[in-house]
This record gives C-alpha cells, sequence and structure tokens, in this order.
C-alpha cells in the first residue's frame, strides 16, 4: 500500500522489506530502529549486486536513500570477511576494510552517522566507523585509525593518511564513491585516483550520484571496472509529482540584494514551511543575509566554506536538531545532505549549472515527501531558466507577474506541501517556540528594514554564467558511445532476485582479482588546501582563501531591473 506521505520515487511494488535484502538480524534490527521498513526501488536493486561483489555505477533520484545502499553492503562485507576470519584474527582486527570517499566534510559526517546509527542494534561492538574530514585534527585520525572498520572521508584527508601510513590499505575490499561526478571533477580527481591505486586490485568499486554526463562517466570507467549500471532516472532525474512555479516578484531597480532580500522574507512569511535553506552564489552575502533576517526574527545562521570546520559543523547540528528556521548557504551543501524538516529551498541566484540546480533542489521533497523549490530570478537570469527548461528538461513554470503571487504559492504549498505534518510533538512544540520567537523578532525589527552594507553596485555579469550554462552539452539526445549494462527503473528487473542474492558480502572480488589500470600518480596539490570541499566554491569574493578553485570565472550581481521573476518546484505527496 502506499505511504500517503511518500511520492513514487520511494515506492516498490514488490512485496518485501529489508529481510529479503539482508541476511544479519542485527543489521535487520539497525534498519528498523533507524526507521526503514521498506527498501526503496534503488536499495531494492542495487543491494543485491552490490552484496555479490560487483562493482557497480548506480543513479537515483535525490532524496531516494542511496546512503543506506552502499552502508549496507559495507556493513555486511566487513561482517562476512569477519566471519571468515578465524576468533582471534577478528579480536585483534582493527584495520579499514572500506573506504567511503564523499565531496564535503559534511557529507562524510552524515554518513558517518548513518552507519552508526545501523550498527548500533548489535554491531557495534564489531564494526567501528570514524569520519576522517580536512579541517579537523588529523592526530585525531590517527588516533581512530587504530581501531577503525569504515572509514568516511574527504579525499584529500584520506589521501594524506593513506600516504603517510597511517591508513593501512592491506584488508580495504571496499571503495565507496558517494556523488561520484563530483569525485571526477578535477579538484579531486587526482586523490580519487591516488586513493584507488593505494587500496590495491582486490577490491570491490561502487559509485553513486544523483547525476551524472557523460565526461565524468567515462572518468569513472577508468576506475570502476567491468561495472553494472544500474541508472532509475531516464532523462532529467526530477523529484516526482514537480510542478514548477515562477513569479514576478516586484523588486526596485537598484539595490539589488535589498530587494531580493525583501522577495525572500516576503516568500518566507507568505508560504508555509518548517525549514529553509537558502542558497546564494556570494558566501559574502550570506552574512549579510543571516544578519538582515534575524533582524526580521528569522533564527538563522550560514554555512560556507570561509569558517571554520567546528562552527560548520556546529551549524549543521542546529539545522538538524530544528533550532534554526533558514540555513543560508553557498553550494557546500547543495549535494548530499539530508535535513529531515527542510521543506523549503530558496535560489536567491541560480546556481552554475544544470546538475548543481537538480542537487540544490533535491535537498527538499526527501525521500518522497513534499517540498518547494522557489527561485527568485533576475531578468537578466531567464536566460538560465530557458536553458535549464529547454536544454536540460527542467520543468520550471512562470508564475503570474501579478499581486497574486504569493498567494499561488501559498495555495501551491497549503493544499500539498505543507500537508505533510511534523513527525514527533517535540517538533511540533519546537515549530510553535520558533514562530512564536519570530513574531516578536519581527515586531522588534519592522521598525528597522534598511540593510547595512548590502548595496551591490557591481556590473552586470552574469554573461558568464548564462555561458557557462549554455555551453555544458544539452541532457536530450546524449548518448554514450560505450555499451553499458544498464538497469533502468521499475520497468526492469535486477537481474539477481533477492532470493537469488547468496550471503555473499563484497569479496567476491578475492577469488577473481583485477589488475587496476595506470592511474594519476601522486599529484602536488595539498591535500589540506583542497580538504574535499573547495569545489563548492566556484563564485569567489575578496574574501576568499582557499585556492585552488576549479572555476575560473567570476559571477557578480548584476544590476536590478524593474521586476524579477520566481520558480518554484513542488514535490506533492503521493496522493
Ligand atoms: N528505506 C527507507 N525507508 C525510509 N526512509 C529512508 C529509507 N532509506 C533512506 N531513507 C531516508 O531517506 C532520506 C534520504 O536518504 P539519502 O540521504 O540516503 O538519499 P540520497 O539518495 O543519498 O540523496 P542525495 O542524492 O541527495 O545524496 C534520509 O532521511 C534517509 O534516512
Amino acid at each position: 500500500m502506499l505511504d500517503r506521505f511518500h511520492s513514487s520515487d520511494v515506492q516498490i511494488n514488490e512485496d518485501l522489506n529489508f529481510s529479503s535484502l539482508v541476511s544479519n538480524p542485527e543489521l535487520l534490527k539497525g534498519l528498523t530502529e533507524s526507521g526503514y521498513q521498506r527498501p526503496s526501488p534503488i536499495q531494492l536493486k542495487t543491494i543485491p549486486l552490490g552484496r555479490l561483489g560487483l562493482d557497480l555505477i548506480a543513479q537515483a533520484k535525490s532524496g531516494t536513500g542511496k546512503t543506506v545502499v552502499f552502508s549496507v553492503i559495507a556493513i555486511e562485507s566487513i561482517i562476512s570477511a569477519l566471519s571468515k576470519a578465524s576468533s582471534t584474527a577478528v579480536q585483534q582486527d582493527q584495520q579499514p576494510r572500506a573506504v567511503i570517499l564523499a565531496p564535503t566534510r559534511e557529507i562524510a559526517v552524515q554518513i558517518q552517522d548513518v552507519i552508526l546509527n545501523l550498527v548500533r542494534a548489535g554491531l557495534k561492538e564489531t564494526i567501528t566507523c570514524h569520519s576522517m574530514i580536512g579541517g579537523m585534527p588529523i592526530h585525531k585520525d590517527k588516533e581512530n585509525l587504530r581501531r577503525c572498520s569504515i572509514v568516511v572521508g574527504t579525499p584529500g584527508r584520506v589521501r594524506s593518511l593513506i600516504d603517510t601510513g597511517h591508513l593501512r590499505t592491506s584488508q580495504v575490499r571496499l571503495l565507496v564513491l558517494d556523488e561520484a561526478d563530483k569525485l571526477m571533477e578535477e579538484v579531486f580527481k587526482d586523490d580519487v585516483f591516488a586513493i584507488a591505486k593505494g587500496l590495491g586490485s582486490q577490491k570491490q568499486v561502487m559509485a553513486f550520484s544523483a547525476t551524472y554526463d557523460d565526461d565524468l562517466l567515462s572518468q569513472l570507467d577508468h576506475l570502476v571496472k567491468n561495472p553494472v549500471y544500474v541508472m532509475l532516472s531516464n532523462g532529467t532525474p526530477e523529484l516526482a509529482d514537480e510542478t514548477q512555479k515562477s513569479s514576478s516578484v516586484f523588486m526596485r531597480q537598484t539595490h539589488l540584494m535589498e530587494a531580493k532580500f525583501a522577495a525572500l522574507e516576503a516568500l518566507l512569511t507568505h508560504v508555509p514551511f518548517y525549514q529553509a535553506i537558502v542558497f546564494l552564489n556570494h558566501r559574502s552575502k550570506a552574512a549579510d543575509l543571516v544578519k538582515f533576517l534575524t533582524r526580521k526574527g528569522w533564527p538563522a545562521m550560514h554555512i560556507a566554506s570561509g569558517i571554520s570546520q567546528e562552527e560548520r559543523l556546529a551549524v549543521m547540528d542546529k539545522a538538524r536538531k530544528f533550532e534554526l528556521r533558514v540555513l543560508v548557504c553557498s553550494d557546500l551543501i547543495a549535494r548530499g545532505i539530508d535535513i529531515d524538516r527542510v521543506n523549503m529551498v530558496v535560489n536567491l541566484d541560480l546556481p552554475k549549472d544544470p546538475e548543481t540546480y537538480l542537487h540544490r533542489i533535491g535537498r527538499t521533497g526527501r525521500y518522497g515527501t513534499a517540498g518547494l523549490a522557489v527561485s527568485l530570478v533576475h531578468d537578466a537570469e531567464l536566460r538560465t531558466v530557458e536553458i535549464l527548461r529547454q536544454d536540460f528538461g527542467i520543468t520550471i513554470q512562470e508564475l503570474s507577474a501579478d499581486d497574486n503571487t504569493y498567494v499561488d504559492l501559498h495555495q501551491h504549498s497549503k493544499n500539498r506541501h505543507h500537508e505533510r505534518p511534523l513527525k514527533v510533538p517535540e517538533d511540533q512544540e519546537q515549530f510553535i517556540k520558533l514562530e512564536a520567537e519570530r513574531i516578536a523578532g519581527q515586531q522588534r525589527g519592522d521598525t528597522d528594514d534598511v540593510i547595512a552594507g548590502t548595496q551591490d553596485d557591481s556590473r552586470v555579469e552574469n554573461q558568464q554564467h548564462d555561458l557557462a550554462m549554455a555551453k555544458r552539452p544539452a541532457r536530450q539526445g546524449k548518448k554514450s558511445k560505450k555499451k553499458r549494462r544498464v538497469i533502468r527503473d521499475e520497468t526492469e528487473h535486477s537481474p539477481l532476485t533477492p532470493e537469488q542474492t547468496p550471503p555473499v558480502a563484497g569479496l567476491a572480488a578475492e577469488s577473481a582479482p583485477r589488475v587496476d589500470e595506470d592511474v594519476s600518480g601522486p599529484s602536488d596539490i595539498d591535500h589540506d588546501a583542497l580538504q574535499g570541499d573547495d569545489g563548492y566554491e566556484p563564485l569567489l569574493n575578496e574574501e576568499a582563501v582557499d585556492p585552488p578553485y576549479p572555476y575560473q570565472y567570476q559571477y557578480q550581481y548584476p544590476q536590478y531591473p524593474h521586476n524579477a521573476y520566481a520558480t518554484s518546484s513542488t514535490n506533492a505527496p503521493a496522493a
């Protein structure tokens, strides 16, 4: 039976639960206690293949449960390996057996949390998992590596731990690349290939993402030998039931940021939501926006790569605990981040490419729930909207340019997106508290809506932005020359039914060792400068301090015209 609050993206037709996919009872208990009853389509199709030890390249829409796929495979593969070892060896075993790479520190920490939850119910003595990320003290990683079966980390840090011999690789039999297309970009590629080489040839490699383009897929082919492809979205991986709208919003011609901030505030006030993520391209504006929102009573904070890692983790923690209503950020958290109560995403600027657009809006509507994504679009950005729509087939509707803008959005969200209840009474109480604080704060701040220091007199340079978007090959009609074994959505079945899945886990490669192709040698890039996430700061400002960056151009806010447009999307729940 369809769950009322989950869309078709995460529903399976088969009458199955995780016991059909997972053999270890403690892991099953961990899945249940984490709230996972029935597998999603990507879990159903991919877990059996991964447990066989096959190399995989998997694609499924944002928020459909890819983390559980590779976490389960990693845990089962380790349990299987340990069951074959003698009990003394098991007791003495303290070496890493799986390495999971993610492009940002925040994603790595999130994956670690998922794994720790899964092993909590009886496996925590057997399976240890630590995140090893840039910006945190390396001596802690060295200590943790004395006993760590699963390493989750960012490429720069993991590579330097391997290079210095602190991360012993002789027992590692599984390498996972989360957000694999991102990890194949220039900024990470050398490190990822060096890690793959350092882990030796007897390993299973699995790659996951919501988006791949053909160039990046070709790069992956050098790393993942003979993979089975599980690709669950044909064409653009938009979430189900998305209808997108855009609307004109009156703003003044000058004081661009002031106008966008005001439009955002009106949006937050008119459209019901629990938590929102607001994306900006300039990190220097993030602090201004937080100041503005706080003055208006909104509990808001920002996260970007310019702040310390401890602060970044603290901000994420507050967002997850529902102590914030608005999280302002750069593309640092455009991918992978899963914050349960976020049901609105706002693009204050459009992102640099269509993939980032899809990843950003995928921060809401998680696991088939309802969500709303709104882009506040300037006249000069309309071309980018057209590119997203026409070349990449992303549905973005325009809202009427009249006073009904917010009424429309309100109706839209009132009928669908906001009907999802908060899950627990504590959340409801917290929501009421935050709303009361906001109203009080708003009353205080109403007399003072001049935003200090946000006036922007930069020139119109967003043609470069359009150009970058336009230069990307259109998704439709794009065909890979290479023949691939591809499993697509519900119409195609995995070659293996769950019943056929043998109790092997991850180590099939041992019987059929592969020889890795030559991979790049050590890069001369400073590992600690990269730390996994600098690829997320494409649009720099004078405050930026951590080179190198992969993007050459600098986008500046254009001058503001008389009107602006908002684009939005909703991912409504299944009826
Ligand atoms: N079988 C399941 N049943 C219920 N909830 C699930 C299940 N699997 C995953 N989830 C939940 O779905 C949400 C999204 O999962 P996850 O972060 O793994 O998605 P993802 O596919 O990796 O997304 P992204 O592409 O954005 O990284 C999480 O909150 C997770 O707890």
